[in-house]
């Protein structure tokens, strides 16, 4: 199907069903539920029936879904039959952790290529991924099309011009700066303080009923 036609809301709730239905496949579960799903991902079965009526998984009542046909639309929709090479730039606290982190334990994606400024970093190998100086980034980053930025913001924005000018497509930002980059280029930005901002700010204003 045209990809294209999937809403981005759906598109980003994609690896979260991928994971689920992965597991599940692997105890050798065949049909799953709606309502299974829903417990599961968190997200309300409505919305998941909406999500899969766009690729054409129409789940009979009382039957549930093909986890296997799911699985297999899913592989192919977010290319988890080839590996995403991704390069991760500044090898701190935060870049560390994720050097260490199997990414290709739940999906095909694998950080291959490390850049950093301090030269103690620079030639060692974390996690089994090789730490090169930032000014060997035009040489080192290859074909490489996915970053990830854990530098100190002041630094962000000169980095991620040196990305562009490579020919980046996407940049999943850990930085708190805004980052500017042309219409074609897409930014994820993650902001953990937000993010514990807003839940705390649920958890004052929208509590969730407690199970009798
Ligand atoms: N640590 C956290 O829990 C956390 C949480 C949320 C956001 N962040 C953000 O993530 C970023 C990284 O945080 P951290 O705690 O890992 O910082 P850190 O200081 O431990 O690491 C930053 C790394 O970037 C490197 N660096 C500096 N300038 C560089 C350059 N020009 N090119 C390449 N590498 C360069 C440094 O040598 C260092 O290894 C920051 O912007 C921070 O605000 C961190």
């Amino acid at each position: 199907m045209d990809q294209n036609k999937i809403p981005q809301a759906t598109a980003k709730r994609l690896p979260l069903y991928y994971r689920f239905l992965n597991n599940l496949n692997q105890q050798g579960k065949k049909r799953v539920s709606s309502k299974e799903l829903s417990e599961a991902v968190k997200v309300d079965s409505a919305t998941i029936r909406r999500d899969f009526s766009y690729f054409g998984a129409l789940g009979k009542k009382g039957y549930g879904y093909n986890v296997e046909y799911l699985l297999g639309f899913f592989r192919s929709t977010l290319d988890q039959h080839e590996v995403t090479e991704v390069a991760l730039i500044g090898v701190g606290n935060l870049g560390t952790a994720f050097l260490h982190y199997n990414f290709m334990k739940n999906n095909n994606i694998r950080i291959t290529t490390a850049f950093d400024a301090d030269t103690e970093k620079v030639g060692t190998d974390i996690g089994g991924v090789p730490v090169y100086d930032i000014h060997h980034l035009e040489e080192k980053l290859d074909d490489i099309k996915v970053a990830i930025l854990t530098v100190p913001a002041v630094e962000a924005q000169v980095i991620t011009d040196k990305l562009v000018e490579k020919g980046i497509s996407g940049i999943l930002n850990f930085t708190p700066a805004r980052i500017s980059v042309p219409k074609h280029i897409r930014v994820h930005h993650i902001d953990l303080a937000v993010e514990l901002q807003a839940l705390v700010y649920f958890l004052k204003h929208y509590s969730l009923d407690k199970p009798e």
